[in-house]
Formats: structure tokens, C-alpha cells, sequence
């Protein structure tokens, strides 16, 4: 089917440009100034809307095993609600759990995917163990699998962990093949240290959970990881859900020495706190519970994440969306903050919140669509495919509202979640008509796409790497 774009605003990182754009079947196929396109049967009026990318989320966990329990979204439910909110890809992160074969790991997400999806998806590896094996199937991966990032933990030990002997050989191994590594950076030994400290103080709400995770605990990790990166012969490295300021001068100071270290932050560490969210009475902070955790309001968090965004020094918005319900799931954790199971879920809201930013005067219009989709597209190995409305490009596209208002409640959702992170929050802007591939699958509300319209997407290399 082929059908023309009329009367919007498009928008690409260089910024808004009035054009037409013309899809046939799955692609884009041209761009015209106004009132030059052809005469085409079918025409969506964009008039008074932005015509964006679909964005790529780079940072999900759906359905995924974590503290005894697993995240609540599945694909089907989860890319459902992605598709509602504006983004169009996702790149979810398979496992290889410890003592595991990672060729496995992936297998099994494959088959948690395929014929559930309602938008396009890749993979990211998480290794749960760096060995002679593991070390083989990376190079593998990357030649045949359409896998190019690997995520480690400094966080989690016991579980994910790796320590520095591995992280680095991972690197070596990254900087042969071309892959990127991307890092959980915490430091989980020691912070496991003050968690025990802290249940024995008889500090057991899930306020605490972001009092013995410091971010100088964030810092410290984020930085031996440049520097073993540095080891590495420079391999290249992403930080993960950068949350603080002592981590972002981390990244800000080694990108200043020319090195290849990127960063992303997500939308709770831009708006929620320490005190207002995860303070919340009782055990309702545990609604709040990731990591990394929220940080202080009485810091300067917030004001630098956004400076960030504006410098580069974080490249990507994702969400980290891993979904748990307070039932059954966060309320594991009564009594001890260290059993609720860790993260947020906002796959539907990324978008829509980072306009804020745009509403603020923090982000210009191409830096919101670079953030949310052109960046992570080029820094996954993804473009021009995706993230980007150009001829030949996947017709991945969002007609978005600048007039309109989005509320945000549980009662409205599309995530398979028992509470939103965001409740009652109204914000300006607002998804009208999401396109994947050539197909109208969100219009005015209403949902028409389906699950299995989604298609796993082979990555190359990252564009960053030099
Ligand atoms: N971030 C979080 O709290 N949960 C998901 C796992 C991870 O990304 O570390
Ligand atoms: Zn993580
Ligand atoms: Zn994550």
C-alpha cells in the first residue's frame, strides 16, 4: 500500500522542515517540499503535527527473570504498549544466565519473541559469565546473530556479576569484534555491604534501597570502567540508566580525553526522586525500586542530566523498562527492601515525557527525536533503517500532537502493570498515529496492529565505533 504524509512537520535531529513524505509497502520512498508531491490516492493530513521517527527504545527487560519472579510485561503485552507510546523498536536484552551456553540464552528469547511482537525488536546479550566459552560466542554473535552489545554487571554479585578480570577480557574481546559493551555500573560488592548494614539497623523500607546505593558507588564503577575500557585498547563502552551527576563527570571527562565512552539516562531519573517517590510512606516506594535508584532532589541530578542531554555527554534516552506489579511482585519485599524486585516500567511514556523537555526549553525539537530515536538507532547498529525519515528507510513514523494532552494513569495504560510510575501525571503533547513498517497500527487511540506484525531486527555495528 502506498500513501502520502501531507501538511506535516518533520522532524530529524537537524530540526522541523515542512515536507510530505510519500511510503510504499514498507519503506519510505521520498520526501517532498510542499505541494509538490504526486497526486496519490491515499493521504494521512498531518496538519499541525510533528512527523517524527519511531522511536527506538534501547533499553528494555520484557519478561524477564529477576529476584525470583519475572517482569510483568511479556512481548505481546509490552510492545503493545511501546507501539502506544511512539516507539516503534526496541531492543530487549537476552540472557545467558551463569553456567549457562550463551548460544542458548538467545535461543530462548527468539522463541519468547517470535510471533508476539506488535513492533520490530533486536537483542542486546547480557553475559552472566565471562569465560573461554562465552568469549567465543560473542565473536559469533556478532558475525551471524545480528548481536553487536554485550551489557555486563559490576552490579548484582552473585547473579550477573562480573569482576574486573572478566570485564576486561570481555572489553579485548569487544574491541576485536567490534562489539560494544554496555555496563551496568554499580559497585554491588560494596554496596552489598551497606544493604546488610542497613537490614541490620532495622532499615528495611524501600526508602533505603536508594540510601545504600550512593552515587559514589555509581561513580567509582563508572569510572574503573572507562578506565579498564582504556585497557581494553580503548573499547568502546556505554554506561547504562546513568543516574547521577559523579557519574555523568565521569563519562563527561573521559569523552573530553577523545574516548569512546557513551552514556543514556532514562526518563525516571530526569523527573522522579530519592524523596518524593521512593521517600513515599510505607512500602509505597517500592513502586520506585531500581537501579540504579532515584537520587536526591537536594542535588543537583536532575539540572546536570538535562545539561547532558544537551552536550552529548548522554547520547540516549531508554526507559530500563522492567515492569513488576506491587502485588505479588514488589510486595516480595515487605519488610526487606532488598527482595523487591528492581525496576521501573515506562516503555509507553518515553516519548511523550521527553517532550517535556522540548515544552521546558531544555531540548530543542531535533535533539528530543535524536534522543529517542535516531541516536539509539545509529549507536545500536540499526540506521538508516530505523530512526530516521529518509528514502529507503524502514516507515517507522509518529504523527505527534503538540497541541494535544496526554494524562497518564494506571486506568489508561497499555503496560501489564498494577500501578504507573507516572499516575496522574498531564503532560503536554501527545502520540496521534504510529506507523511500523508501512502499517497504521495506532490512529487516534485506537489500536490496529497485531501481535507478530513485529520482526526481529539483525544489528550491525555501532556507527560510534572508531
Ligand atoms: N534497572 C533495574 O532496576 N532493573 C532491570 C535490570 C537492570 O537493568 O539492571
Ligand atoms: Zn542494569
Ligand atoms: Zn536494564
Amino acid at each position: 500500500m502506498s500513501f502520502l504524509i501531507k501538511n506535516g512537520t518533520v522532524v530529524g535531529p537537524q530540526g522541523p522542515n515542512a515536507a510530505d513524505v510519500l511510503v510504499d509497502g514498507e519503506r519510505i520512498v521520498a520526501l517532498y517540499a510542499p505541494g509538490t508531491a504526486p497526486d496519490v490516492p491515499d493521504t494521512i493530513d498531518a496538519t499541525g503535527k510533528y512527523v517524527i521517527p519511531g522511536g527506538v527504545d534501547a533499553h528494555t527487560h520484557m519478561q524477564m527473570p529477576f529476584g525470583g519472579t519475572e517482569a510483568s510485561d511479556t512481548f505481546d503485552t509490552g510492545t503493545r504498549a511501546a507501539a502506544f507510546g511512539g516507539t516503534t523498536t526496541i531492543i530487549d536484552f537476552a540472557i545467558q544466565r551463569t553456567g549457562e551456553v550463551v548460544q542458548d540464552g538467545l535461543a530462548a528469547w527468539h522463541e519468547k519473541t517470535a510471533g508476539n511482537c506488535h513492533v520490530d525488536y533486536g537483542f542486546h546479550m547480557i553475559l552472566g559469565g565471562v569465560d573461554d566459552e562465552s568469549l567465543k560466542a560473542m565473536d559469533q554473535l556478532v558475525a551471524t546473530e545480528g548481536i553487536s552489545s554485550f551489557k555486563l554487571f559490576m552490579a548484582y554479585p552473585g547473579v550477573f556479576y562480573s569482576d574486573d578480570g572478566q570485564i576486561l577480557r570481555a572489553m579485548q574481546k569487544a574491541r576485536d569484534n567490534g562489539a560494544l559493551i554496555m555496563m551496568h555500573a554499580e559497585n554491588g560488592p560494596a554496596i552489598d555491604v551497606l544493604v546488610k548494614q542497613a537490614l541490620e539497623r532495622g532499615e528495611t523500607d524501600p526508602y533505603y534501597h536508594g540510601v545504600t546505593r550512593p552515587q559514589e558507588l555509581e561513580a567509582e564503577a563508572t569510572s574503573r570502567a572507562i578506565w579498564l575500557a582504556e585497557v581494553a585498547a580503548d573499547c568502546p563502552l556505554y554506561i547504562v540508566h546513568l543516574s547521577a551527576s559523579k557519574a555523568l563527570e565521569q563519562v563527561a571527562a573521559a569523552r573530553d580525553r577523545g574516548r569512546n565512552v557513551f552514556a543514556e539516562t532514562c526518563p525516571q531519573y530526569l523527573y522522579l526522586t530519592l524523596e518524593d517517590q521512593l521517600g513515599a510512606p510505607g512500602f509505597e516506594g517500592a513502586k520506585w525500586v531500581c537501579s540504579t535508584p532515584l537520587r536526591s532532589k537536594h542535588e543537583s541530578h536532575q539540572a546536570d542530566l538535562w545539561k547532558g542531554l544537551k552536550t552529548n555527554d548522554l547520547a540516549v534516552v531508554s526507559t530500563d523498562h522492567c515492569p513488576f506489579c506491587m502485588k505479588d511482585q514488589k510486595e516480595m519485599g515487605i519488610g526487606d527492601f532488598s527482595k523487591i524486585p528492581n525496576g521501573i516500567g515506562s516503555v509507553e511514556h518515553r516519548v511523550d515525557l521527553l517532550y517535556q523537555g522540548v515544552v521546558d526549553g531544555k531540548l530543542s525539537l531535533g535533539r528530543w527525536v535524536e534522543t529517542v530515536a535516531t541516536t539509539p538507532a545509529r549507536m545500536f547498529g540499526m540506521y538508516p533503517k530505523k530512526g530516521v525519515i529518509a528514502p529507503g528507510s524502514d516507515a517507522d513514523i509518529v504523527l505527534y500532537d503538540p497541541a494535544g494532552r496526554t494524562r497518564i494513569s494506571v486506568d489508561t495504560h497499555h503496560m501489564n502493570m498494577d500501578y504507573s510510575a507516572w499516575e496522574g501525571w498531564e503532560i503536554a503533547g501527545k502520540v496521534d498515529t504510529v506507523i511500523s513498517r508501512g502499517a497504521v497500527i495506532v490512529q487516534g487511540g485506537e489500536y490496529k496492529g497485531h501481535a507478530g506484525h513485529g520482526k526481529y531486527v539483525p544489528r550491525g555495528l555501532s556507527e560510534y565505533l572508531v
